[in-house]
């Protein structure tokens, strides 16, 4: 690829675990990151929006370190990056911007080096990064991804998300490192804790595999992960009983939190109710929260049209993509 040119992808925020499927399901969502990524004489990085804040702006940047390591995999020569990101993925929130920005990186960086890995080599390389496949793997794929991860190697399998699904996603305005969240889990579960997440995983991947939505407020309860991070969130145990009291198909942690997903059928009753209902309760317990409804994103990250420096700011690759 010449010196000149500009590389762009545009990847997907995504919800983890679904409930019970901890480090193992994953969805993609439609907010996404927008990267650029081009050569440059020195290093630079260049952030927009309103989401990106606190990270840094330099080769520090985590998206410039994995997009450096691929490149060194790669057998480039090492060389500076010009990358240039827009989001709108709120940080730190449970909506797999970490993922995004991992997954984001190594498209366009492999895309730079003129594609020596294939998707299957960027979902390990992601997974190793991020330590757990579940949201990088919707990220590159799109849709409902099932996962595993035994250290080494990685295996997912895609699910096209039923077209009746749509999620509410009630994002709290404060932030929790995923780091944060997993601190709190216990090193050991009991045997009964885990047949429950076990029998309540598998019927969550049957129910989404075939359109059973009725069972997923069974489904999607949890034993492994929620119980200990409801301490971090006010107001979580509440939501996640009482949500299909008032329309939910079922709700979860989005991720390691503390975003609240809760899935509808978009095909029935109006859900206004049902957020109202969060972001009451969330407010009860002193905390102010922001309603996002969402759709399942059937693409993972997507790399766009090479614009050829026709356009060098973000913001209006976004306006172009977006229509
Ligand atoms: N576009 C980005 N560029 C660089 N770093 C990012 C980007 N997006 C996210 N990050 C990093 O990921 C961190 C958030 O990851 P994490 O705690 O796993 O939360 P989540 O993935 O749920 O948003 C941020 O604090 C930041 O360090
Ligand atoms: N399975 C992980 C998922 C973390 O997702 P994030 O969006 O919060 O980064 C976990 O539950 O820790």
């Amino acid at each position: 690829m010449s010196n000149e040119q500009r590389v762009y992808v545009r990847v997907p925020a995504s919800t983890a675990n679904l409930g019970p499927g901890f480090d193992t399901l994953g969805m993609a969502l439609n907010l996404y990151a927008w990267v650029e990524m081009s050569w440059a004489a020195a290093p630079e990085v260049e952030l927009y929006g309103d989401h990106l804040e606190g990270v840094p702006a330099n080769e520090s940047n985590l998206m410039y370190e994995v997009a450096q390591n691929l490149l060194a995999a790669a057998g480039e020569p090492s060389r500076p990056l010009r990358i240039g990101i827009y989001s709108e993925i709120p940080l730190t929130r449970g909506l797999g911007s970490s993922a995004a920005a991992i997954v984001g990186a190594l498209v366009a960086a492999n895309e730079l080096a003129g594609r020596p890995f294939c998707d299957d080599e960027l979902f390990q390389m992601a997974t190793r990064l991020e330590k757990h496949p579940d949201n990088v793997g919707a990220a590159l794929f799109g849709g409902i991804v099932v996962a595993s991860w035994d250290g080494e190697r990685a295996e997912a399998i895609r699910i096209e998300p039923d077209p009746r699904l749509k999620g509410l996603a009630v994002i709290p305005k404060f932030h929790l490192s995923t780091a944060k969240a997993r601190s709190v889990l216990p090193a050991a579960v009991e045997m009964k804790e885990a047949v429950s997440n076990i029998s309540r995983s598998s019927l969550l991947v049957a129910a989404l595999s075939t359109g059973r939505l009725d069972v997923l407020s069974h489904a999607m309860k949890d034993s492994l992960h929620q119980p200990y991070r409801m301490q971090l969130i006010p107001g979580m145990p509440e939501i996640l009983e009482q949500a299909p009291a008032y329309g939910a198909l079922g709700a979860a942690l989005s991720g390691a939190g503390p975003t609240l997903l809760a899935l509808v059928d978009r095909t029935a009753e109006a859900h206004d109710r049902l957020e109202r209902f969060m972001l009451e309760t969330f407010r009860a317990n002193g905390i102010e929260a922001e309603a996002i409804w969402l759709e399942p994103c059937t693409e993972g990250a997507q790399v766009l049209t090479h614009y050829d420096g026709k356009c060098t700011l973000i913001e209006n690759i976004k306006g172009e993509v977006s229509t």
